[in-house]
This record gives C-alpha cells, structure tokens and sequence, in this order.
C-alpha cells in the first residue's frame, strides 16, 4: 500500500521543480489583474476558496487536481517546498496497464481509474490518521473519484487548476518527456465534471505564472481560518 514512506514520495526539500515550468505561451497574468473569467467563471483574484472550504478552514491535505497539462504537477512541487510538505505524484500510483493505455492514446475509464484512485485515498488517508500535512497530484476529473480520495474528510482540499482548453492544449503539445499523449486532452475535458461549492476546493487561475499561482494559493490557504 503506498503510503507516506513510498518510493513515490519525495520529501519537500528534494521535490524538483520542473526546469520548463517557466514556458507559458500565453501572458502570465498578475494577481492584480481582477476580476476576469475562466471558462465562463469569474475568479474574485487568481484564487477562489469554495463556500465548504472556508467553512472548513485550513487543510492538512492538498489534492492538485485539473485536466492533463494543467499544471498540477508544477503547482504541487511549489507547494510542496513552500510549506515542507511532503509531496506524492499521483501519476507514479498508476498502475502499468493504465500508463499503456494513455501512452497508446486510450482514455481511461471508471474501471481502470478506480485502484488507482483507491491508491491515492489510502496516501491521503495515512496522512490523515497520522496528523501528517502532505501534497499529491491527481486529476481528480469527476465528483465521485474526488469522494474517493478525500472520503468525505473536510481537512482534504482539492487545488483545481482551471483553465480553458485553449490555454492548456498548447503547454501539453510543448510538453516533452511524458506519457500523456495531447490528444487526451479532449477527453480529459469531456470526463471534467467542475467541482462545486460544496466541495473543498480551491480554485486557481491556470493563465498565472508559477510564481503567481504559488503565491495566490498560499495566500489563500493563509487568509482561511486555522
Ligand atoms: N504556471 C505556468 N505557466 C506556464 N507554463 C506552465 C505553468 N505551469 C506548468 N507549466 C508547463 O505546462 C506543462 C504542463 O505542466 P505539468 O505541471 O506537467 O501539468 P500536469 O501535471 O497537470 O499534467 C509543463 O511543460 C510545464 O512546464
Ligand atoms: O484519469 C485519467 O484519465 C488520467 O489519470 C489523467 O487524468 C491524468 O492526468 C494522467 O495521470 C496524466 O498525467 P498528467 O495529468 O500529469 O498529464
């Protein structure tokens, strides 16, 4: 079972920040830069807490979640050496036959996302009975594998990065090195189901810079109640 000690996790201070992470093609925006609309939502500032995450206060657990190419592995990493937080890549839990199949340009389905999103629960889990704070990056594209991950645990918080598909598809077609091939990206759309504000989530700009969004969802986190 993986878990806080896996071969997966990297501690805080070893987690890389990918070199190309600085490569937008598109403007970076500023945290000024408000208010403005991302795919038909109006974001107060480059973060938005949801109502049940204010509600909640502040996390033990973040869940980086959004389509392929979003920026969620950038994000974590960020996170994750900002706050000395552990950090789990949730793409290394998946299992061999899930890697093929995107790798082959086959989108996954409820079935082949389920170990693996049972994988990333129990992470989240061990984190959570052991008063450990931690990091992990998945997708998290529909409400019920977001169910699956946090069991319902208010202390679990899901950093969506949002983003039109527009400024997405042309990170994922720079992107080298990585099993996911661009053309996922329709799917990954398709499946999205967009988190609500009764869920614990906070939404991110997916247009910002990295220092940006860093800073934006720190502050967030900060400006929520202990
Ligand atoms: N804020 C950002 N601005 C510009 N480019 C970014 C930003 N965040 C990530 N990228 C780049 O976009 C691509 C996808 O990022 P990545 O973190 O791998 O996304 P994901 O983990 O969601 O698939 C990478 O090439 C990365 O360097
Ligand atoms: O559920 C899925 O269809 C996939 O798991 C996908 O959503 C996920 O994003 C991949 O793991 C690709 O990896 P990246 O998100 O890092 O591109």
């Amino acid at each position: 079972m993986p878990g806080p000690t896996s071969p997966h996790q990297t501690t805080a201070a070893a987690a890389s920040l990918p070199a190309s992470a600085h490569d937008g093609v598109t403007a970076p925006i500023a945290p000024g830069d408000v208010p403005h609309d991302v795919g038909g939502f109006s974001f107060p500032g480059l973060a938005h807490a949801s109502r049940a995450l204010r509600d909640a206060g502040r996390p033990k657990v973040l869940v980086v979640m959004g389509v392929s190419g979003s920026g969620k592995s950038t994000l974590a990493g960020e996170l994750s050496f900002a706050l000395r937080w552990p950090l789990v890549e949730g793409d290394s839990l998946h299992p061999q036959a899930n890697i093929l199949k995107m790798s082959t340009g086959v989108p996954l389905t409820d079935a082949d996302r389920q170990p693996w999103l049972e994988d990333i629960g129990r992470v989240v889990r061990d984190w959570i009975d052991s008063d450990t704070c931690g990091v992990i990056t998945c997708s998290s594209l529909k409400r019920r594998y977001r169910d699956t991950i946090s069991g319902g645990n208010t202390r679990v918080c899901f950093v969506y990065v949002k983003g039109a598909q527009a400024d997405i598809a042309p990170r994922l077609n720079r992107r080298t090195g990585h099993f996911m091939p661009s053309t996922m990206l329709d799917s990954q759309f398709a499946a999205l189901e967009e988190p609500g504000e009764d869920e614990c989530v906070l939404s991110v700009d997916v247009r910002a810079s990295r220092d940006s969004l860093t800073k934006a969802t720190l502050d967030a986190l900060d400006g929520l109640t202990a």
